[in-house]
């Protein structure tokens, strides 16, 4: 008997995600309790201030969590498969084949002792068994399929003697090179120009489209969203307050720190600063968790039960979640009180 082909409608699924770091008397709960998930073929945008908790995230995806760091708990589902059950072994012959993964600076990623064929060329050793020539003429389709002028020279420089925006191709082709049904992608444009970051986003996209892969992209960028991704979530201090998809998180944001972030994106037509000074106060320190909401204490709405309790993240019929007291019912606040539409008047 041959066993039901493994169904799964999204490529991703994390539930109740958990990963620490350990100190001698501390422990910071990078990760605390997050779940989303990404459809097959669609982006999502992870979005949330610096230390929220994005980086951990994806790293813990791909199983590259060091000590003193550990997951201790929750469900990374890839393709239906909980990704916390495989072997090292497993998550070898995943990582940079069926899941890929691009930095911020590429000097970092890249070896500069290697040619960028060697550097593509390997993935095709390692993951297909191709040999060395073989390896290289795949190495030059992929450098044209990112749009890198004469492949068949490029192949045998190495990274110094590239521009930034042109290594950001090089890692995207290495990245893409066995065609993964999941990239990841952690601030991928930060340390490039502007209209190479531009560049290099449409490429992202294009090549998504073309393979039908599906994508995490971290940044802080609300602008970056809104023009690339389908789903969005909002991340602070180690959880999910608000996920969604990108048309409803534009056309009304519902958590008060998401609202803070949409104000926080660059206006041309009104004198706003693009950073995140609009949200009063800072992040609390991980050895300060505030015991309610997180946000609470940098919230214009916060009540008591904000500040005393916990919000878990609520589902609404259209599959948005929310991890908010405004938006139930043991709200003791202002009932109509609406958190966009105020923020629009005072700002
Ligand atoms: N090696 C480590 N040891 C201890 N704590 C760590 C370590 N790495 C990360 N953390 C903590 O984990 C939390 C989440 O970090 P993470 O890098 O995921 O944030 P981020 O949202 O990606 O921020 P950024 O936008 O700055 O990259 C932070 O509080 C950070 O201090």
């Amino acid at each position: 008997m041959t066993s039901a082909p493994n169904t799964y409608d999204n490529i991703l699924e994390i539930n109740e995600l958990q990963t620490s770091f350990f100190t001698k008397d501390l422990e910071v709960k990078a990760v605390d309790g997050v779940s989303f998930s990404i459809p097959k073929g669609k982006v999502l945008g992870v979005v949330g201030e610096s230390g929220s908790g994005k980086s951990i995230t994806s790293l813990s995806i791909l199983r590259l969590i060091e000590e003193p760091g550990r997951i201790k708990g929750g469900e990374i589902k890839f393709k239906g498969e909980n990704l916390l059950d495989k072997s090292e072994a497993q998550m070898r012959k995943i990582r940079g084949n069926e899941i890929s993964m691009i930095f911020q600076e590429p000097m970092t990623s890249l070896n500069p002792t290697f040619t960028v064929g060697q550097q593509i060329g390997e993935a095709y050793k390692i993951h297909q068994g191709l040999n060395k020539k073989e390896a290289k003429k795949r190495s030059i389709e992929m450098l044209k399929l990112v749009g890198i002028p004469s492949p068949e020279k490029r192949v045998d420089q190495y990274p110094h003697e590239l521009s930034g925006g042109m290594r950001q191709r090089v890692m995207i082709a290495m990245a893409l090179a066995c065609k993964p049904e999941l990239l990841i992608a952690d601030e991928p444009t930060t340390a490039l120009d502007v209209t190479i970051q531009a560049q290099i986003l449409d490429l992202i996209k294009d090549l998504q489209e073309q393979l039908d892969m599906g994508v995490l992209l971290i940044t802080h960028d609300l602008g970056v969203v809104a023009e690339t991704c389908d789903y969005v979530a909002v991340m602070y201090c180690g959880k999910v307050v608000e996920y969604t998809d990108t048309k409803t998180l534009f056309s009304s944001p519902k958590h008060p720190y998401t609202v803070g972030l949409m104000q926080s994106i660059p206006q041309h037509d009104k004198d706003v600063e693009g950073d995140l000074s609009v949200i009063k106060g800072s992040v609390p320190s991980p050895a300060n968790m505030p015991k309610g909401c997180r946000f609470a204490p940098r919230c214009p709405f916060a009540t008591d039960l904000c500040h005393e309790k916990l919000p878990n993240l609520e589902t609404d019929e259209d599959g948005n979640q929310i991890r908010c007291w405004i938006y139930s019912d043991e709200w003791n606040g202002d009932p109509e009180v609406s958190v966009y539409e105020q923020s629009e008047t005072t700002s």
